[in-house]
């Protein structure tokens, strides 16, 4: 005879302990769940269909670990969500659950409603997909992770939750996805929901500045050390000693400077470019990539080394074409920081414009969003946008790839002519601007736009 759905168990409970077994599915039922339990990691993997929603899963189990059950766990079931139960102190082993893909760990004696409000909101974010609006609906967002940041999609508010989490931990993180979907957005907020939010965040981006110019930068140098070093400079290491260091891709760290960043990362010391004083940083470093680093290693243009100093929790950020559920929130957001920027009263979109959006691919993720969005609003009088006032600016669609491409590569055209003056002039802004007949309010705007600030 098989289960109805109502019988069937939908929570997991993974401990050895036979007592907060049955504390904990006496707890589960009064919470609405129909818990099973297993004692063992192999039990675990045994028990798990697919009506399981959740797992609790202990650290200290008696033959395969907990981690190594999370790992095999997340194997047959890549989108379980899984709360690791973890002794007291033990940061590493939370910090190992976050990167084997928990959603969540809380550490012994944990509160059991902490524990079923973590569950209830996994619940909630599975069972109650967010409805993607059209026509100047109000969004309905998912709920907050306590930052600005919120989510209509699955796999990102799973992601918001690692990344909450890991912002309290203090340990490197690496960011990885394409170019426009985030990661300096990502870093700011994991830095604004640290221990560290009220210290500088420091960003810097590798690629912008020549090898000298950049080890300078990041560690800074002794007066006379070279040509133009007439001061002693402290570094961005030593600035955001007490804050956030964001190394932008770091795929583009030349390979002279990757034994200086490994080690301080591994020693927190370094040298200032012609210094003889070691000096110590306690900068926490949140990297970002938009390369995939594991290639660079395999080529040997990047340190293995280095990479999994870097790596220690990865958070990849998915390209918007598969985030598509988030769009209306992300237009409703960007419009409103447009209209505020702009003095307006903000905008709506006709169903059939949403519907343009939805059916695009976005090869340039949010930041290429975030362009249409400023032009469409450029070039419109009236507060609704049409699928007229959207439909050039996403021709590239209806041309097929070689357009899509075409698009980006008038933003990576910009980049880098952007990028080559830059570094001629040794990151001076001002001859920047001569150079490229600009003025310098201009350099900073694409500083930012290119994410370079
Ligand atoms: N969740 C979000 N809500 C609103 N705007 C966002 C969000 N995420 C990113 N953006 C905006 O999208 C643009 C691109 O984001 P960001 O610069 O963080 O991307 P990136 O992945 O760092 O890009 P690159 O790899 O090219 O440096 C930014 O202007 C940012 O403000």
């Amino acid at each position: 005879m098989s289960l109805s759905r109502e019988d069937q168990a939908n929570l997991l409970i993974v401990d050895d302990d036979e007592t907060i077994q049955r504390l904990l599915v006496i707890a589960a039922k009064d919470h609405g769940w129909r818990p099973r339990t297993a004692g063992s990691g192999m039990a675990a993997l045994e028990a798990l269909d697919d009506g399981i929603e959740a797992v609790v899963l202990d650290h200290g189990l008696p033959d395969i670990d907990g981690l190594q059950t999370l790992e095999r766990l997340r194997q047959a079931r890549p989108d379980l969500p899984v709360i690791m139960l973890t002794g007291l102190n033990d940061a590493e082993t939370a910090v190992r659950a976050l990167r084997a893909g928990a959603g969540d760990y809380l550490t012994k004696p944990f509160e059991l409603k902490r524990l079923f409000d973590l569950l209830r909101q996994i619940r909630q974010d599975r069972r109650e997909p967010v409805v993607a609006t059209v026509a100047g609906n109000v969004p309905k967002l998912g709920p907050s992770t306590g930052g600005g940041l919120r989510s209509a999609n699955t796999r990102v508010r799973e992601l918001l939750r690692r990344m909450e989490k890991a912002a309290s931990l203090d340990t490197t993180i690496l960011l990885t996805g394409e170019s426009g979907t985030g990661k300096t957005y990502f870093a700011r907020e994991i830095h604004r929901l640290s221990p560290r939010a009220a210290e500088d965040f420091i960003p810097v981006s590798c690629p912008a500045l020549p090898r000298e110019l950049l080890e300078s930068e990041l560690f800074g140098h002794e007066k006379g050390s070279f040509t133009g070093a007439t001061a002693t400079r402290a570094g961005r290491f030593e600035q955001a000693s007490k804050g956030t260091l964001f190394l932008d891709e770091i795929g583009d760290l030349p390979a002279e400077l990757q034994p200086k960043l490994l080690t301080v990362l591994q020693d927190r010391e370094f040298f200032r470019v012609g210094g003889n004083k070691i000096l110590r940083t306690n900068a926490r470093v949140i990297a970002a990539t938009n390369v995939d680093l594991h290639a660079k290693v395999a080529d040997g243009s990047f340190r293995e080394d280095l990479y999994y100093r870097l790596n220690i929790i990865e958070l990849p950020i998915p390209p918007l074409r598969e985030r598509k559920d988030d769009l209306p929130g992300l237009t409703a957001a960007i419009l409103g920081r447009i209209a505020g920027r702009r003095g307006s009263a903000g905008w709506t979109l006709s169903p059939n414009a949403s519907e343009a959006l939805a059916a695009y691919d976005w090869p340039g993720n949010i930041r290429q969003l975030e362009n249409v969005l400023e032009r469409a609003t450029a070039f419109t009088e009236r507060s609704e946008l049409s699928e007229k006032d959207l439909v050039t600016l996403l021709e590239a669609r209806r041309d097929g790839p070689s357009a899509a491409a075409k698009v980006r590569t008038l933003h990576e055209l910009e980049r880098e002519t952007f990028l080559e003056a830059y570094r001629r002039t040794g990151g001076n802004k001002a001859r920047t601007a001569r150079e490229l007949g600009v003025s310098e309010r201009t350099v900073y705007n694409l500083l930012e736009r290119h994410g370079l600030k």
